[in-house]
């Protein structure tokens, strides 16, 4: 595993021994200032390695593997499914700062449903990598429409960054709001404006 060859888009890269991912945290602490040796410290790069493994988790999945099963014996339902507050926590890909949220995503099934957890795994899975919120957003939908085939999806994700509260501009409390809209979502706005009165929970 620690040896294994990963691609990204056109580049192949091997993946960094756990040794030289540690080595790397001493030499980040050292550069904050810090004497990695002290005791409080000794075992923090291992510990952070570790950290990784599960805060970095979701580039071992895809979207086949999360929503594998699809549910076909629903009854001929139809209608509009709606899992809302769904939190996560992100790492934006610009300062590896963690940006922490919510995602509302909403689908108009045709062939079958996926089990409600799934719609969680998979913005888990994608929550789980350097990101951009915009990004986020689009591979979440695009997991759905690939998968479902859906008459529409929505997705909408509030979140704030904690790049932008934290440090640089010094912000805290904003929030960004990003959102997809595909299929009778995007041709038709009764369809928007449902969506975004239920995730007010007014609609019905
Ligand atoms: N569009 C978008 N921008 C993001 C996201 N996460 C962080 N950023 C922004 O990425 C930008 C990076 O800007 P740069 O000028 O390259 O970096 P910087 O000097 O650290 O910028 P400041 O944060 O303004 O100090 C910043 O404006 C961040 O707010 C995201 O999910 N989407
Ligand atoms: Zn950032």
């Amino acid at each position: 595993m620690d040896d294994a060859i990963f691609t990204a888009g056109a580049r192949t890269t091997r993946r960094p021994s756990r040794e030289e991912a540690e080595a790397a945290v001493r030499t980040l602490i050292a550069y904050a200032g810090e004497d990695p040796e002290r005791e409080g410290l000794r075992d923090t790069p291992k510990r952070v390695v570790k950290a990784y493994a599960e805060l970095f988790s979701g580039y071992s999945q895809t979207d086949e593997e999360v929503l594998d099963r699809i549910f076909t014996e629903v009854a001929g339902y139809e209608e509009l499914i709606l899992v809302r507050d769904i939190p996560f926590y992100s790492h934006c890909e610009h300062h590896m700062v963690p940006f922490i949220g919510k995602a509302h995503i909403a689908y108009y099934p045709t062939t079958g449903v996926v089990g409600l957890s799934k719609l969680a795994r998979i913005v888990e899975m994608y929550a789980r990598r350097l990101q951009t919120q915009e990004t986020m957003t689009a591979q979440v939908s695009n997991a759905i429409e690939k998968v479902l085939k859906p008459r529409g999806t929505a997705v909408l994700i509030e979140a704030e960054h904690l790049c932008m509260a934290m440090r640089g501009v010094q912000k805290p409390g904003a929030s960004t709001v990003t959102a997809r809209f595909t299929g009778c979502f995007k041709t038709d706005p009764t369809e928007q404006a449902r969506f975004m009165m239920m995730l007010r929970g007014e609609g019905k």
